[in-house]
């Protein structure tokens, strides 16, 4: 069985969200103190690392995390590379054909220093939501820590997915991934009332 880890390492100094709580893992207690085991603790925001955003995220009266639908983020995905792109719409994905795909994840090697929060990065155009609504998509997976640029307030490109039932998968690690059709795992942790949540991202080979 061969899994790709598209996952991105979690350990302090991990690049999130400029102002955004960072990520911490400490042992709380150690073996020494507890006379039997070490236990950890994890400090993260909901938008660390490799995540994804439930619709609560941007939207007061979205779905929150516990209540997902699990299908979205486990079964087959189809990879493919837009690099090179400031923004990506409808006119960028007319030439493939996405027949039968359910959950796309687009390669677009923008984000060059995973060490630092980017600046910029290719973002999602308003108009893409509706094409990958027609073309039967549920869930769009990025290598980007956003689908809208860090200053954008309106958030135009998650709106745009979320009003046509496309879920989103954010920050995913994609260097070494060809382009074609794998098999997804990237299960959100059953955090109840949450906006968002890290993931542990595979692929398989199909
Ligand atoms: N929309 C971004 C996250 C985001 O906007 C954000 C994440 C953490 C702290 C602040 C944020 N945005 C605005 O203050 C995302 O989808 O991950
Ligand atoms: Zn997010
Ligand atoms: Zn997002």
């Amino acid at each position: 069985m061969c899994l790709i880890d598209i996952s991105e390492p979690l350990r302090a100094g991990v690049a999130g969200w400029p102002g955004d709580t960072p990520f911490s893992f400490t042992l709380n207690w150690t073996k020494e103190e507890t006379g039997s085991v070490n236990v950890g603790k994890v400090i993260f925001s909901t938008h660390t690392g490799t995540h994804i955003d439930a619709p609560f995220h941007f939207d007061n009266e979205g779905q929150k995390v516990h209540e997902l639908d699990l299908s979205l983020y486990v079964g087959p995905c189809r990879v493919i590379h837009l690099f090179d792109l400031p923004s990506i719409g409808a006119h960028d994905l007319a030439k493939y054909n996405l027949a039968g795909v359910e959950r796309l994840i687009i390669r677009t090697d923008s984000w060059k220093d995973r060490s630092v929060f980017p600046t910029s990065f290719t973002y999602i155009r308003p108009d893409l939501g509706s094409y990958l609504q027609k073309q039967g998509i549920r869930l769009l997976g990025l290598d980007v820590p956003s689908v809208d640029l860090p200053d954008s307030k309106e958030l135009l490109g998650h709106h745009s997915l979320h009003q046509h039932g496309v879920h989103i998968l954010e920050g995913t690690v994609l260097y070494q991934v060809e382009e074609g059709d794998y098999e997804l795992i990237a299960l959100p942790l059953p955090i109840e009332g949450a906006d968002g949540s890290l993931v542990r991202a595979v692929l398989r080979k199909i």
